[in-house]
C-alpha cells in the first residue's frame, strides 16, 4: 500500500511521518510554507520522546501524482476545505481508490462518497500540532493516538485492514469496526466543545456550556435515529495507548479549532462541528439555539480576526441570556 496524505498539518503531517519513519510509502500534498519546507528539509516529527526527521515525496496538487491501484488516499485537511481537494482527486483521475476521511465531523464522508466510490471513515483521536512548517508535535504516548477505522455508511472491508496494518506500524493505535460512524457521531459530541475553547481560552471554566450543547446533540441525534458511542473522555483505551505529555519547549494552544485562530488560518471549523447539530436539530424539529449561538461567534471571530481565548465568559452568558437560550446560569 501506499499512502497519499492530502492535508500535511497536525493530523496529516504526524501519519504521513510516522509512516515514512516506519519504513512506509508515502506521499504528501501541501502547499505554502509547509511544502517548501517539507521539500527542503523534510517533516519533523517531535513527540514528548524523541525528535525524527521524515523524509518524503511531497507534491502541491494531486495531478503531479500518477495515481496506483494501491494507493490509500487519506484526507487530513478541515472540513472547510474538503470540498475543493476532493475536486482536485477527481481532475487527477482518481476513481476506485479508497479514500480515508482521517478528519472531525460527520460531513466530509458524504463529500466524497457523491464523487467516489470507495469511501471510508476515520475517527481520529490524536492531539497533534503544526507547530512551524516542516514541524509537527505529537502530544500522545505510548501511541501517537488512537484510530478507528470502517467502511461508510457502514461495514468494513480489506482497504480498511490493511490501512490499520499500516498505521500500527507507524505507532498509531488502529481499530476496524463495522459501524465507524457510530464512533464519528460520538467523538463529535466531544469536539462540540472545541469552539467553547478556542472562544474562552484553554483555563476558562465552560462547563456549564458545554453541557448544554451535549443535550443538544443528544436530543437532535435522537429525533434523527443517529446511534452513536459515547466514548469522549472516558474511553478505556485512552489509558492505555494515548496519555497527553508535554514536549519540552513546545506551548500546545489547544485543539484543532484554537489552533486555526492562532495561525489566523481566515476559517475554522465549527460549521461542520456544533453546525451539524444545528442542521440536524432544523431537520428535524429540535431546537439547538446554544450550538446556533456558538457557531456564530466561530464566524464572528474569523470575520473580526479574534485570537484564541478573547471572548470573556460574561459576554457569552449575557448573549446567551440574551437570545433566550437561558433564563439563568
Ligand atoms: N489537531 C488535532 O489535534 C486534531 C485534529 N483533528 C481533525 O483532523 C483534521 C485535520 O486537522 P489538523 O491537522 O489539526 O489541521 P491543520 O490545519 O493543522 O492541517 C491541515 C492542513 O491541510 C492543508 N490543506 C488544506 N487544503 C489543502 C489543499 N487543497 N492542498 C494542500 N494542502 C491543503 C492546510 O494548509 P493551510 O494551512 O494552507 O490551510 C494544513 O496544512 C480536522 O478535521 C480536525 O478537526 C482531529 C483530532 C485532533
Ligand atoms: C479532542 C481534540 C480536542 C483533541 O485535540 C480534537 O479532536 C481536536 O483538537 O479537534
Amino acid at each position: 500500500m501506499r499512502i497519499i496524505v492530502y492535508g500535511v498539518g497536525g493530523i496529516g503531517g504526524t501519519v504521513a511521518a510516522a509512516s515514512a519513519l516506519s519504513g512506509q510509502e508515502v506521499i504528501g500534498i501541501a502547499r505554502g510554507a509547509q511544502l517548501e519546507a517539507i521539500r527542503n528539509n523534510g517533516l519533523l516529527l517531535r513527540t514528548p520522546e524523541r525528535a525524527s526527521r521524515a523524509h518524503f515525496p511531497c507534491v502541491e496538487d494531486p495531478t503531479e501524482i500518477t495515481f496506483r491501484s494501491d494507493d490509500a488516499i487519506l484526507l487530513s485537511m478541515k472540513t472547510q476545505d474538503t470540498l475543493p481537494a476532493l475536486e482536485r482527486l477527481r481532475a487527477a483521475g482518481v476513481a476506485e481508490q479508497p479514500i480515508f476521511c482521517v478528519q472531525n465531523g460527520v460531513s466530509n464522508e458524504r463529500f466524497a462518497l457523491r464523487r467516489f466510490p470507495e469511501v471510508h471513515g476515520v475517527t481520529v483521536m490524536m492531539p497533534a500540532t503544526l507547530t512551524a512548517p516542516g514541524e509537527v508535535c505529537a502530544f500522545s504516548t505510548p501511541r501517537h493516538g488512537i484510530f478507528d477505522i470502517g467502511r461508510y455508511p457502514s461495514c468494513r472491508n480489506s482497504h480498511d485492514d490493511a490501512l490499520a496494518q499500516a498505521l500500527e506500524a507507524a505507532n498509531i493505535a488502529a481499530f476496524v469496526m463495522s459501524d465507524v460512524m457510530q464512533s464519528k457521531y460520538g467523538k463529535l459530541i466531544l469536539n462540540l466543545r472545541n469552539i467553547l475553547e478556542a472562544a474562552l481560552g484553554l483555563e476558562a471554566d465552560y462547563g456549564r456550556f458545554d453541557a448544554l450543547l451535549r443535550n443538544e446533540a443528544e436530543t437532535a441525534f435522537k429525533a434523527a435515529g443517529i446511534v452513536w458511542r459515547d466514548f469522549g473522555g472516558s474511553d478505556p483505551r485512552r489509558e492505555q495507548l494515548m496519555r497527553s505529555r508535554p514536549i519540552e519547549g513546545v506551548h500546545r494552544s489547544g485543539g484543532s479549532t484554537t489552533q486555526s485562530l492562532a495561525r489566523g488560518s481566515g476559517s475554522i471549523e465549527t460549521d461542520y462541528l456544533n453546525g451539524e447539530i444545528v442542521l440536524l436539530g432544523r431537520l428535524h424539529g429540535v431546537p439547538t439555539p446554544a450550538n446556533a449561538y456558538f457557531v456564530d461567534l466561530g464566524a464572528r471571530m474569523i470575520r473580526e480576526k479574534l485570537k484564541p481565548g478573547s471572548i470573556p465568559i460574561a459576554q457569552v452568558e449575557a448573549e446567551l441570556k440574551a437570545a433566550g437560550v437561558v433564563d439563568r446560569f
